[in-house]
């Protein structure tokens, strides 16, 4: 069993690369528990450069048989539409979330409004579980202090 919290610290530490948009991200081995990958919001270069992509994309880069893994993404924020069709490509078994989409909808940010959750029961891609809420108060509050700076 993984310990949701000590990994969901992980990425709150680095969602604070991007306190403006704090999604931070990382992927685990299941297995060894091995951290493969880390990543962070960079949407200011790039609009699709979320925080999990930027995972997957160091995941793909470095780790040479990530396929032959059983993967675990962890993020401050459960991830919209974009991100979860390029968790089931990647073929990520688990994912664990801190703040829900709904409720950086209530605070005022711009999220697609299709919860993922139904993305993968949508899809013939192998079971994706999603595990909300790890650290939520601690991930709510990376997106309220944000939200103090009100150009979402
Ligand atoms: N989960 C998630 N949602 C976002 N919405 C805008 N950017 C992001 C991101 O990097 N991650």
């Amino acid at each position: 069993m993984l310990d949701h919290e000590h990994y969901m610290r992980r990425a709150i530490e680095l969602a604070a690369n991007v306190p403006d948009l704090p999604f931070g991200a990382l992927i685990t081995d299941q297995t060894s528990g091995e951290i493969l990958a880390e990543g962070w919001n960079r949407s200011s270069i790039n609009p699709t450069w979320h925080g999990e992509i930027d995972a997957i994309n160091q995941m793909a880069a470095g780790v040479r048989d990530w396929k032959e893994r059983r993967l675990a993404l962890y993020t401050t924020a459960e991830p919209c539409p974009m991100c979860q069709g390029a968790i089931l490509w990647t073929g990520i078994e688990t994912v664990v979330f801190g703040s829900s989409i709904q409720f950086l909808q209530e605070l005022g940010w711009k999220q697609i409004d299709i919860f993922a959750q139904e993305v993968a029961q949508r899809t013939p891609f192998h079971d994706c579980t999603l595990i909300g809420g790890i650290l939520e108060a601690e991930c709510h509050a990376l997106f309220e202090a944000a939200s103090k700076d009100d150009s979402k």
